[in-house]
């Protein structure tokens, strides 16, 4: 991964993350300190994707407990706790971060002493394991689609570096096809109305020089028409319900559909932390809804306000839908387990049982 694709930085005690809202056209880096800061910059989408949150939300943490003189013990895990039940508050439908913090919580709570030096060692080691999961992904997804007919894809959203610790998951697959050579060419959405594909996946894309192309969201049933050499669609995830349900962007689900009307595989890429043993079926996910005016008015830069310092320059927006336009707008939708043919995570490549129509994931995941 080259530097430019570092979307969290950690040097203990210090954290900052690469602010997203500014890209592709600035890259500024925004030091998070304290659990506020960490919060903020996971609600206002400044960092995003379903590891990435519950990462820098961990980090963040642990940049504002490092800072602190606790009295004992008790109060460093009580301090904790607190904090832990906030950052979850920050975004409902990635399940990694819940589970982070439930992860972390234990992790203080079997602490008997050194609360505070324990909590920051783990919320250290998620950075590590997010990127060795990821590049456990990206080589299971590469030994299964080989076997495809084809040699080339197509992804959607952003699952790369920017969305995890390092490398990422669909598009971790993706860098790894490129670079042993079994990917042609990858195309990527746009993905409406935030535009996480047409600028941050293509942010990736173009400064790895991999061979891509950007189609809008609506072209994607003309483009698997048009070219059979596209062997698979690979997306990423918030949330993997125990019989392979799955929350992702919006789009996804039509993406899915699309797929199998055009007989080609369908296949999810996320990390085990994405996968939540506790939800039996998709029904039981939060999907997050987003304010209507992405979708009424489009986000961009002029030529003076790229130039201008600070964030708020993104608030200028261009009205596109007349005032008075109702607008709904939600952030992910659930595409069924039966339209999904293989779920591929750090810990293998799951498939469903012949003649099922959903993945027992609670099985494959105790194997
Ligand atoms: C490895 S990231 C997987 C998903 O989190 C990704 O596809 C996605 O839906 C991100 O949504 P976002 O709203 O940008 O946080």
């Amino acid at each position: 991964m080259t530097a430019d694709l570092q979307a969290i930085r950690w040097a203990r005690p210090r954290l900052s993350i690469l602010n997203q809202l500014l890209l592709p056209h600035r890259r500024e880096y925004v030091e998070i300190a304290t659990s506020e800061q960490a919060h903020h910059a996971i609600a206002s989408m400044q960092t995003r994707g379903a590891p990435a949150i519950a990462i820098v939300a961990a980090l963040g943490l642990a940049a504002e407990v490092s800072a602190m003189a606790f009295d004992s013990d008790d109060v460093a895990r009580a301090h904790i706790r607190a904090r832990l039940e906030y950052l979850q508050t920050a975004r409902p439908t990635a399940v990694n971060l819940f589970e982070a913090a439930a992860r972390l919580a234990r992790v203080v709570d079997a602490a008997a002493t050194g609360v505070a030096q324990a909590y920051v060692d783990a919320a250290e080691q998620m950075l590590a394991d997010d990127v060795r999961d990821n590049e456990a992904i990206g080589r299971l997804g590469c030994e299964h689609l080989r076997a495809l007919p084809g040699d080339k894809l197509l992804t959607h959203c952003n699952t790369g570096a920017l969305a995890t610790a390092g490398h990422g998951t669909a598009l971790g697959i993706v860098r790894d096809m490129w670079r042993a050579g079994q990917l042609a060419h990858v195309f990527f959405t746009e993905t409406r109305p935030y535009n996480q594909g047409a600028r941050l996946t293509a942010f990736e894309l173009v400064s790895e020089g991999i061979a891509a192309t950007l189609v809008c969201d609506s072209a994607v049933s003309a483009l698997l028409a048009r070219d059979p050499s596209i062997k698979a669609v690979v997306v990423g995830a918030d949330r993997v319900a125990a019989n392979g349900d799955t929350a992702n962007k919006i789009g996804t689900y039509q993406l899915a559909i699309a797929a199998r009307f055009h007989g080609r595989a369908f296949v999810v890429a996320a990390p085990s932390t994405s996968i939540d043993l506790a939800l039996d079926s998709g029904a039981g996910i939060t999907i997050e809804e987003r304010p209507q005016d992405e979708i009424t008015a489009a986000a961009g830069f002029t030529a003076s306000s790229v130039a201008a310092p600070g964030a708020e320059l993104l608030r200028e927006r261009l009205q596109i839908a007349p005032t008075g336009t109702h607008a709904w707008n939600p952030s992910f939708d659930v595409t069924p387990a039966a339209l999904i043919s293989a779920i591929v995570t750090e810990k293998g490549v799951f498939v469903k049982r012949p003649d099922a129509q959903v993945f027992d994931l609670r099985a494959s995941l105790a194997a």
